[in-house]
């Protein structure tokens, strides 16, 4: 059985005063009966601690592969353990896109994040022009398999699938689109290396999730929970979530 995970991606947002959101959270959330996890931006990290109270989960947005050294700006796997994160987002779009990361640095981070003992959190997905070329199941099923070490498992791996375009945009896919590409990606891991795993692996979705649609996409098959971005910045909004969460 799959232990749901309600994921918040905060990006670049957040100033001290936001840790309270984490607090509320906490509190209205003593015994969820799902996993709750804030990646707040570094800066945070190390206050979310207390606020998170045992409920709610810290993880990074993104670590070095490196465990320490001359990476200017950069946090690495360790420092984020240090800090008292879980878990840390890898190969999101945004890294992708913006810093150039190649499937092979992103597999070389999860591997620095086992190291350390953190869960990492594997984005993958496709781009408008990929998907209305057709190509979707290709870049999310190549992008899975380099972005997977060999020392990947159910227990220290989540697999995120964020179509590019809809990120931040309202836009959501069919929830048979949804369903397409999470089957893909369980078939695409029960075919491989990690068949063993394959079948506990989490998958999230994420792309525009809110309140008013988290319902129907966790009543899709093999969607274990969500990454989410913009309404994980509001407690009463991320709540919700984690109600329709916990309920399907
Ligand atoms: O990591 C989170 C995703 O990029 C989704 O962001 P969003 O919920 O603002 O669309």
């Amino acid at each position: 059985m799959r232990r749901k995970l309600a994921a918040g991606n905060w990006k670049m947002n957040g100033l001290r005063a936001d840790v309270a959101q984490v607090e509320a959270l906490a509190q209205a959330f003593p015994d969820p009966g799902c996993d709750i996890l804030i990646c707040p931006p570094a800066t945070l990290l190390a206050g979310f601690v207390p606020a998170g109270q045992g409920v709610v989960s810290l993880g990074g947005q993104d670590c070095h592969s490196a465990t320490h050294g001359a990476h200017t700006g950069d946090v690495s796997a360790p420092m984020l353990a240090d800090a008292g994160a879980d878990y840390v987002i890898l190969g999101h779009s945004e890294r992708r896109a913006d810093h150039g990361e190649s499937s092979e640095l992103v597999a070389q981070k999860v591997r620095a994040a086992h190291a350390a003992g953190l869960i990492a959190v594997v984005c993958v997905g496709e781009t408008l022009a990929e998907r209305d070329a057709g190509t979707t199941l290709d870049v999310v099923g190549a992008q899975l398999d380099g972005s997977l070490p060999d020392c990947v498992t159910a227990a220290n791996t989540v697999i995120a699938y964020e179509p590019v375009w809809a990120i931040g945009t309202g836009r959501i896919p069919t929830l048979d689109q949804i369903a397409e590409v999470h089957d893909f990606l369980r078939a695409r891991l029960a075919d491989g290396a990690f068949a063993a795993h394959a079948d506990g692996m989490r998958l999230l979705y994420g792309g525009s999730v809110k309140p008013d649609n988290a319902a129907e996409i966790f009543a899709t098959a093999n969607v274990d929970g969500a990454l989410v971005g913009g309404a994980s910045l509001k407690a009463a909004d991320f709540g919700k979530i984690i109600l329709a969460l916990c309920a399907s």
